[in-house]
């Protein structure tokens, strides 16, 4: 068994096909109009319902009004949602969905306790602090940051490539990882040679399913 992998930001039924062929348990829709991976709820719909059995839809959302959130759960199959933003416990668990939730790692965060507070999350997806973007910046962040003793499954993220995400599971041992620019040939644009690198290498990386705490 390997970290399951989910790719972020597909814009197109062909290529999330394609990536799922690849090996992409999951792949990621952004709801967040600002993002040039940004999708309408109809296409999302269109790509959702493309989606083969086993690999999961997750949307992602970044301090919606929860009108957004609602209008796409009632067209598109989505099986988790992302909240990439400030949101609070409160709200992540008021669409009475499975969430996941993103945390932008940065010297000085208690991450136990930030963990604690969403403690009915399916997840935690560490990303790079940027004061550019609210994520899919490319950025990766200093994985020695991460505590030992999380209390919620690890998503890696930020700033993943075929070069580093084999030395990124060797070290870190998250339950999953997930990537969006680093398997893009220009922003936006997924890349399937570079999506099979990726997910060859982290099968390729020594994992123990219990060092993810599992
Ligand atoms: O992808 C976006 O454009 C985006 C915009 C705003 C918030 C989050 C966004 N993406 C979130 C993801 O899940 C990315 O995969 C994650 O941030 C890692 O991105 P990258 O460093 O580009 O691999």
């Amino acid at each position: 068994m390997t970290p399951r992998i989910k790719i972020c930001g597909l814009r197109d039924v062909a290529t999330a096909q394609r990536l799922a062929a690849l090996g992409a348990d999951a792949i990621g829709l952004v709801f967040y109009e600002p993002s040039l991976r940004n999708v309408s709820i109809n296409l999302a719909h269109e790509i959702a319902a493309a989606m083969p059995p086993f690999v999961s839809t997750v949307g992602l959302f970044v301090d919606a009004d929860p009108s957004l959130v609602e209008g796409v759960l009632r067209t598109v199959p989505l099986d988790l949602l992302q909240f990439h933003g400030d949101e609070s416990p409160e709200y992540c668990r008021s669409f009475g969905r499975p969430y996941i939730k993103a945390v932008r790692v940065k010297p000085g965060l208690d991450l136990l306790e930030f963990a604690d507070r969403y403690a009915d999350a399916r997840g935690l997806l560490c990303d790079a602090y940027s004061a550019a973007a609210p994520g899919g910046t490319g950025e990766r962040f200093d994985w020695s940051l991460l505590p030992v003793g999380l209390p919620l499954p690890l998503i890696l993220s930020g700033g993943l490539s075929p070069v580093n995400v084999t030395e990124a599971v060797e070290r870190v041992q998250p339950w999953a990882v997930d990537v969006s620019s680093g398997v893009e040939s220009s922003k936006g644009v997924k890349d399937a040679l570079l999506v099979k690198q990726f997910v060859a290498a982290v099968r390729a990386a020594r994992f123990d399913p219990a060092s993810a705490g599992l």
